[in-house]
């Protein structure tokens, strides 16, 4: 059958399980021989109604002329089916000279994307992105809910963004959900230009984004200002003088497989009602849109799939460097330092692709590695600076002056708006957006309006660095007016500007808003009771924020306000970094008040938490530490080794009954322990004798929970 044909039937399967009556079409198309008896019992051997229907479809597909033959069979007995899979298929047969039109342009506008500018601060960079693309880390919502998935989310691609799962058959609303610069516009730029490769040829496997007719790559502020999605189209992706009429695309829009790629949403995200209507599905309910944002704009409860990007697993990390090292021509050895730091105190901040090419850059310029989020912002800004003063002879201090600090008023102006950068922002300012795109932090990005009266438009080179800016600017401002800037904001929708404002502000700022924006920050992901795994990255802002601080001389007055504002509960997930870690050592270090803390570890083969547990022997704060998952018997000897010093502990499932023994006596070496639990362990009979030998040898165990 037509490909064609299969999708108008596949369109309308739904209506197709409801509606046919299957003995009376299988019966005709018997009798016209399309089918055998045989086939007809392997229909009837089907359980429910719709894989009986899919079972017919299915082998409908396998026949030249079977889409002919089934219309047929529905001629006299199913009427309105009969005449609704006409008409569509007559209508998909005079679109398509205008659909292969359409298709012709978007992939020329595509073609674009596979040229790609790792640094979009430094243009002359270009390479294809096929050659530096890297698998990025997915982690997708069926996990969130079953971490038994997790190995299954190793596999994940963007060959399986549409894949259908556990909790949707066909999803349609799919979001891809990640941390600045973790890359999220990479990804869906690699799927747009997977698309315009064409067919797949089935490589794929599973439902891919060659199953699309047409793919419409748009960024979220294209709607603000629009109606309907013909216009959006038209006036960002065609060309002015395109035939393409609104009323084609429309047309085009209701009865092809099209999927909308939209990026960024959280700069587009106010006043953009046609596309909250498009993401709710009040607008192409039948269209798959996938949408890219950071976290906390959107509620889950709209999209069929979630995918969380990670960014780089280690792996990869070398890949990329590698891959970068290649194509910029760089020697090898340039990124020695920066192999070396990536596996220690960088591990980090190098799952994040962005900063990773800004470490690429900062270690081939020779120039000594920063280790917190802040530094590695604040050393490419002095990146800038440098070479903005080389290039133009002037003192950087000048430079500082009459371009760093006016820019960074109109970015956090910009960023409170969320409005474009244009020409006339720049009208009552002394620096000039060529100086500005001079010292690298803007690019200019088109040109809009008529002919006669055109503005230019800006923009950042990335959100994170206008990020930085706009956070100068707040370190600069009155401490009133910051005070009430932060308080009227969500603090994880500004979460990059906060962490950067702990590595900024001098300790007399930091201390008048430490608890203003602490106060704000849960400790405990949303949902919490729903997940089965802890998720570090809707938690731990305050352990980030937290990490910047780490080396500081910080002031009493400073720490008694953090103190004060500190979690009592931490847990440490799988997928903790080491700044969680340096901030929970922080934590434990600023806290005085005995037995207030209570930590959990979620064990994992890849993190060594030994050193901290030894450290945090010297905190007094500590009253109990849990364990989950000790599945790595001779790692968790060493914990255990290492917690000698802990008066309550409990100890978390998953522990095979035939190695219980072996926990036992391991755990008879912390002889401080008073009260120990063992949660949801299968603890029987055989088991007793070495409970009782571990009992007598903690002699200070006063409470023991099975
Ligand atoms: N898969 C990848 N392979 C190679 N480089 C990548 C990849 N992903 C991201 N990068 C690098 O990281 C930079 C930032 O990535 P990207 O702009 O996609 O992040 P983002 O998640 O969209 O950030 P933001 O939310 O701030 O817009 C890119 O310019 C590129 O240099």
């Amino acid at each position: 059958m037509e490909k064609h044909h299969q999708d108008v039937l596949e369109r309308n399967r739904s209506i197709l399980c409801s509606d046919l009556d299957l003995s009376l079409v299988v019966d005709h198309l018997i009798q016209e021989e399309f089918l055998s008896p045989e086939e007809k019992e392997r229909i009837c051997a089907s359980r429910s109604r719709s894989e009986k229907t899919g079972e017919l479809l299915s082998m409908l597909y396998a026949h030249e002329d079977g889409f002919g033959a089934f219309v047929e069979s529905l001629k006299s007995t199913h009427r309105h089916l009969y005449e609704m899979l006409i008409s569509e298929s007559e209508t998909h047969l005079t679109d398509d000279t205008e659909v292969e039109v359409l298709k012709t342009e978007l992939k020329q506008k595509n073609i674009l994307l596979s040229k790609f500018r790792p640094m979009p601060w430094l243009p002359q960079h270009q390479m294809r992105l096929a050659n530096v693309y890297t698998k990025l880390q997915l982690v997708s919502s069926v996990s969130f809910q079953d971490p038994r998935q997790m190995d299954r989310d190793q596999q994940l691609s963007l060959d399986n963004l549409f894949a259908p799962h556990e909790l949707s058959s066909d999803p349609k609303r799919i979001l891809v959900e990640g941390e600045a610069g973790i890359g999220k516009t990479t990804l869906l730029q690699m799927l747009v230009s997977k698309w315009n490769e064409g067919s797949c040829g089935g490589e794929c496997g599973a439902p891919c984004v060659h199953c699309f007719d047409l793919l419409f790559n748009l960024h979220a502020k294209d709607f603000i200002g629009h109606t309907s999605i013909p216009d959006v189209i038209k006036s960002c992706l065609l060309a002015r003088d395109s035939e393409i009429s609104a009323e084609t695309l429309d047309a085009i829009l209701q009865t092809h497989k099209v999927v909308l790629v939209v990026d960024a949403y959280d700069e587009g995200n106010m006043e953009n009602k046609l596309l909250y209507d498009v993401i709710e599905g009040r607008v192409l309910k039948d269209a798959t849109v996938i949408l890219s944002c950071r976290p906390a704009f959107l509620n889950f409860r709209f999209f069929d799939s979630i995918f969380v990007v990670h960014g780089f697993d280690e792996e990869h990390q070398i890949e990329y460097m590698d891959k970068f090292a290649h194509e910029m021509n760089l020697s090898p050895n340039s990124l020695v330092e920066l192999q070396q730091k990536m596996s220690n105190e960088l591990q980090d901040l190098c799952r994040n692709p962005f900063i990773l090419t800004i470490l690429c850059i900062l270690c081939s310029e020779n120039s000594q590695l920063p280790s917190t989020l802040a530094a590695v912002y604040k050393a490419v800004h002095e990146f800038f600076i440098e070479k903005a003063s080389r290039k133009t002879s002037r003192d950087k201090d000048d430079i500082k002056r009459t371009v760093i600090f006016p820019l960074a008023k109109l970015s956090f102006e910009i960023y409170n708006k969320e409005k474009q950068l244009t020409e006339e922002d720049f009208v009552d300012i002394c620096c000039s957006p060529q100086e500005a795109c001079q010292i690298g932090y803007l690019s200019v990005d088109e040109t809009v309006g008529s002919l006669q009266n055109t503005t230019r438009c800006y923009r950042f080179g990335h959100r994170s660095l206008q990020e930085f800016l706009a956070t100068i600017h707040l370190g600069k401002m009155a401490a009133g007016e910051r005070l009430a800037w932060l308080q009227s904001k969500n603090v994880y929708q500004i979460d990059t500007i906060v962490i950067f404002l702990f590595g900024q502000l001098n300790d007399k700022d930091l201390a008048s808003i430490a608890a203003v924006i602490m106060e704000n920050m849960r400790f405990q992901p949303l949902n919490f009771s729903k997940l089965s795994i802890y998720s570090c990255s809707q938690s731990h802002l305050v352990l980030h924020c937290l990490n910047e601080l780490v080396g500081r001389d910080i002031s009493d007055g400073l720490k008694s306000v953090l103190a004060e504002n500190c979690p009592l509960r931490v847990h440490i997930s799988r997928d903790c970094s080491i700044s969680c870690i340096q901030g929970v050592s922080l934590i434990c270090s600023l806290i005085k008040k005995k037995n207030s803390v209570c930590l959990t570890f979620d064990l994992d083969a890849t993190k060594d938490f030994v050193p901290l547990m030894k450290q945090l022997k010297r905190c007094e704060c500590i009253s109990s530490v849990q364990l989950n998952n000790p599945k790595d018997r001779i790692k968790f000897n060493d914990y255990l080794r290492a917690l000698q010093w802990v008066t309550l502990a409990k100890i978390g499932s998953d522990h095979h009954p035939s190695r219980l023994q072996n926990l036992f006596r391991a755990i008879a070496s912390c002889k401080r322990i008073t009260a120990l639990t063992f949660a949801d362990m299968q603890i029987n009979d055989a088991l007793m004798p070495s409970i009782c030998e571990m009992v007598e040898s903690l002699e200070d165990l006063r409470d023991l929970t099975l």
